[in-house]
């Protein structure tokens, strides 16, 4: 299993623009962190640096003891796999099945470990019953998970998802729950960029926010949303109850409706 390292990492595109500055960040083999941040933070650019789809311009990224610019994308993407945001930028098989079967086969897995990986894969996310449907007749959501479905059949130490609740119903928020304890299980570190804060409160204990390209803070939820200065440079806006808590001056870093009610009755009935 691979720890990922950023140090003092910068990436500035070929346009000029510069996405991520001086970023140093190491995620530990198993752990979950949640990624947060305004538009343009620059967080895509920082899971595409761990992935290796882009190379630092200056710093390094490494992977386990790896250090990105001396590996190819292909080779690094092996050891880090990358959801995208949108599913239409990933997609390219007629069916759902050849679609999740083909990492794992490009990989060189042999037969019996690419059948047992990609309904592995399919079942956890909901889409072994479509597997002969052709992705673009599925919604978005389903297409979504299409997606997740073909970078979990690759087996890879670490998973990336960018925005996985962007159209997500109640159901796509249960798969995704408990894909995540299954994930968990397995020993996979998991990495989310997400603008939905109630997923993080429920799902992730380590937060990194960045803003304007830097990362500034790097805490647990009960205390970064917590966090006046952080909230005011990074514009996030914090789940309903840490909301509601601080409006009450309830302090303690309560994140579940009923550690709220708790300190409520706490403060009617001392
Ligand atoms: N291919 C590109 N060429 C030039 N600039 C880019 C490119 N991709 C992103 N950028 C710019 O880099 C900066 C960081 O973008 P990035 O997509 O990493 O941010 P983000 O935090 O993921 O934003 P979002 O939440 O909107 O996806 C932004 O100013 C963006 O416009």
């Amino acid at each position: 299993m691979a720890e990922i390292r950023l140090d003092h990492v910068s990436f500035t595109y070929p346009d000029g623009t510069k996405a991520v500055d001086n970023l140093t960040l190491s995620v530990p083999a198993g752990q979950r962190v949640a990624i947060v941040g305004q538009n343009g933070a620059g967080k895509t650019t920082a899971v595409k640096l761990m992935n290796g789809l882009l190379k630092p311009t200056e710093g390094d990224v490494y992977v386990g003891d790896w250090n990105t610019k001396e590996h190819t994308t292909a080779q690094v993407s092996r050891k880090v796999g990358y959801v995208f945001q949108n599913p239409d930028d990933q997609i390219f098989h007629n069916d759902v099945e050849s679609e999740v079967r083909f990492g794992p086969k490009n990989m060189g897995y042999d037969e019996d470990r690419v059948d047992e990986l990609s309904e592995w894969a399919m079942k956890l996310c909901g889409v072994f019953d479509e597997r002969e449907e052709n992705p673009y007749n599925l919604p978005y959501s389903t297409r979504k998970f299409v997606t997740i479905a073909s970078v979990l059949a690759m087996d890879s130490d670490v998973i990336i998802l960018d925005e996985p609740t962007a159209g997500q119903d109640k159901t796509g928020l249960n798969l995704l729950a408990n894909m995540l304890e299954e994930l968990e299980k397995r020993g996979k570190t998991v990495i989310t960029i997400t603008h939905d804060m109630e997923f993080v409160t429920e799902h992730f204990e380590r937060i990194v926010v960045m803003a304007n390209r830097r990362l500034i803070a790097d805490e647990s939820a009960d205390t970064v949303f917590y966090n006046a200065e952080v909230l005011d440079e990074s514009m996030l806006k914090p789940p309903a109850v840490a909301n509601m808590a601080s409006l009450l001056g309830i302090d303690g870093g309560l994140l579940t409706k009923p550690q709220l009610i708790t300190a409520i009755l706490k403060n009617i009935h001392p």
